[in-house]
């Protein structure tokens, strides 16, 4: 990998230029690349990967915001080599966080046995739920995954109802479970989603990479030329090709564009009037993420923790210890709290408050937590409300020669910008079969 922070000249020499070094853009710019394509990247940050990357404060790697992968991602398993990425699995189950910070363990029996007298305990869900969440499982298993995200759809909320399931379920296990992974609270979701995400987790595993999340970008940017702290601002499109405008004031050439930022920014970039009919632009739904520091773990699970209270401003919780000795210095513990929204309070409050709500948990362990980091992710994903699949925009842009490279051409998350890399690749390659592969794919 060429990694350069410098101005561009005057033209690039290479035949496609691709605005943005998240996942999405590095697929695109690989495939084309392997393709015989001279392709360079352009990166308005000082980091490769976009929103998936690590940061290093005092002795501990933080993954700046994120809590892990899931393997059964079709696009993640053909872009990633799994074994390279020497994956820390987490355990397939849960700790639900309820009142006064009892804890509810709940999982997949099969493939964490040890979760299964905490599960059966578990008053989110009755017995009821079990049965109908065992039938739905057997049903969702039974479909290829991409079945499940396509087609007919309505709210998370009503298609669970229509199951069976009981309003508790819904607001004990499901909201912090489903609705923690796609920041709504409500369950308005797309119900194919819901059905996609669920079957992800039946079939892999939730997983992170022992040295950080950068290495996902790292491993796909071997072998590119990325010009970090370039930010675009103009793209033109003419007869002689496309010409891409810096805030450096450089203007670089190519024959083809691909555009992989953000789909707010990629809107704005190739001049997407409001009112599309299926618009780039998606709206933003942001997050917050706190890491503390440890002289030892305050707990000693693999397992997601989740906070349950529909007031609580905790959504996921998880602790990094041992298994990321390049991360967490010998015995000492990096917790993740990940906060719903972006608090509009500063950080010493919001870390505050933070602790309050740990404290139930973890009583006067708590106050050995030492603040590193708060991050504030306004553009963590976007809504993806019931129907939304029907408006999503295809890879061609309103600009002749200037192609689109996103999660929104497919869903909010790593296996939407992986996937709308390919395709955008595909698009100018001409490669109809894994255009048409089915989304979610
Ligand atoms: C905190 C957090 C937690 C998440 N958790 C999960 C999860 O558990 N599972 C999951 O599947 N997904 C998760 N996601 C979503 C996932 O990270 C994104 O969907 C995916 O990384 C998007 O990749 P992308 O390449 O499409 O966009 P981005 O990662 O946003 O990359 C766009 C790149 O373009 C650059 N750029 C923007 N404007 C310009 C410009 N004008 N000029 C040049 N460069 C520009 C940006 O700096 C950025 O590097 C999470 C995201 C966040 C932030």
């Amino acid at each position: 990998m060429t990694l350069t922070g410098s101005r561009g000249a005057e033209s690039t020499g290479a035949d496609i230029i691709v605005v943005g070094a998240g996942l999405a853009g590095l697929t695109a710019a690989r495939t084309l690349q392997r393709a015989g394509k001279t392709v360079r990247v352009l990166e308005s940050s000082q980091h490769l990967g976009g929103r998936v990357w690590s940061k290093q404060v005092d002795s501990y790697t933080l993954d700046v915001g994120f809590i892990g992968m899931f393997t059964a991602y079709p696009a993640a398993r053909r872009q990633f080599d799994y074994d390279a990425l020497d994956l820390v699995r987490l355990k397939p189950s849960a700790v639900l966080r309820q009142e006064g910070g009892r804890a509810e363990l709940v999982g997949d029996p099969l493939r964490d046995p040890a979760a299964l007298p905490g599960d059966l305990s578990a008053a989110a869900l009755t017995v009821k739920d079990r049965v109908v969440a065992a039938k739905l499982a057997a049903e969702l298993l039974a479909r290829p995954a991409h079945e499940l995200l396509n087609g007919p759809d309505q709210t998370t909320r009503a298609y669970l109802l229509e199951q069976g399931f009981s309003e508790r379920s819904l607001e004990r296990f499901f909201t912090p479970f489903f609705g923690g992974l796609v920041l709504d609270r409500q369950l308005e979701t797309s119900a194919g989603l819901f059905r996609y995400y669920f079957r992800m987790l039946l079939t892999g595993d939730v997983s992170i990479p022992r040295a950080g999340m950068s290495e996902l970008p790292r491993q796909l940017a071997q072998e590119l030329d990325v010009t970090l702290g370039v930010t675009v601002t103009d793209i033109h499109s003419g007869p002689d090709g496309v010409s891409v405008q810096t805030e450096a004031g450089d203007t670089l050439h190519a024959a083809q564009v691909i555009v992989a930022t953000d789909p707010n920014t990629a809107a704005r970039l190739v001049g997407e009037q409001p009112g599309a009919p299926r618009p780039i632009a998606r709206g933003s739904l942001g997050s917050t993420y706190l890491h503390y520091a440890a002289p030892e773990p305050l707990e000693r699970q693999r397992r997601l923790q989740l906070g349950a209270l529909p007031t609580g401003q905790l959504n996921q919780v998880f602790w990094l210890q041992e298994e990321f000795p390049n991360r967490v210095p010998v015995g000492h513990g990096l917790l993740i709290v990940s906060v719903w929204g972006v608090p509009e309070v500063d950080d010493a409050t919001l870390s505050a408050q933070v602790l309050d709500e740990l404290r139930p948990w973890y009583g006067g362990g708590v106050e050995q937590l030492r603040l590193l980091s708060v991050d504030r992710i306004p553009h963590t994903q976007f809504p993806q409300p019931a129907g939304y699949a029907a408006t999503l925009p295809g890879h061609t842009t309103p600009l002749p020669n200037v192609f689109l490279a996103s999660e929104a051409n497919s869903l909010s998350g790593i296996q939407g910008a992986l996937e709308g890399g390919e395709k955008a690749a595909a698009a100018i390659l001409g490669d109809l079969e894994v255009l048409s592969r089915p989304r979610g794919a």
